[in-house]
């Protein structure tokens, strides 16, 4: 259950920073933050990554709600034997519901974090895309990890 909270957390700060940034800044509005490297763009996407399937909001509370079911699912299988996996399903749950929140009310997701990386400028992104994202790794992580000691187990 206390995995929850971290889920809440992650939704808390994700509408909090898009909430400051629909209120304080106009649209396309840039602020660099580090010159050449981070800025604070007020950017609108209604699509998915990259902007793909721009508009198909019904297809992206379809997929949201599996990914959701998904998740709580295999949170409640898990909970008591993998605890640093449930810390990953808790990140992307709350990455998930916090554009899912977005997506219901404006129809488009607000994005703000523009970073320059490697000379290449990454799409616009926010506090839910990122926890997606660093979820998404934490998991692939942990599986490999058990996958590993699960071979280092039959090996001996
Ligand atoms: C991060 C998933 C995207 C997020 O998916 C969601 O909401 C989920 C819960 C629901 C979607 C309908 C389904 C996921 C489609 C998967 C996908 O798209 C492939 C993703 C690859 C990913 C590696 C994991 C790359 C990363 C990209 C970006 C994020 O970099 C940190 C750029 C984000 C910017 O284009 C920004 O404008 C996006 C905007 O905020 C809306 N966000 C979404 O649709």
């Amino acid at each position: 259950m206390k995995y929850y909270i971290l889920t809440l957390i992650i939704i808390f700060f994700d509408q909090i920073t898009k909430w400051m940034v629909k209120s304080s800044m106009e649209l396309y509005e840039s602020v660099e933050v580090i010159p050449g490297f981070f800025s604070i763009t007020s950017h609108r996407n209604s699509g998915a990554a990259w902007g793909i399937l721009e508009g198909q909001m019904w297809l992206f509370y379809i997929v949201t709600v599996i990914v959701i079911g998904i998740i709580i699912y295999y949170m409640q299988q898990y909970k008591n034997s993998y605890p640093w996996l449930m810390v990953g399903f808790a990140i992307i749950l709350g990455g998930a519901i916090g554009n899912f929140i977005d997506r219901i009310y404006l129809q488009e997701v607000i994005d703000f974090i523009d970073v320059v990386i490697f000379g290449y400028d990454f799409p616009i992104f926010n506090i839910a895309d990122s926890a997606l994202t660093v979820g998404v790794i934490f998991v692939i992580i942990m599986m490999l990890i058990d996958e590993m000691k699960k071979k280092g187990k039959n090996a001996n």
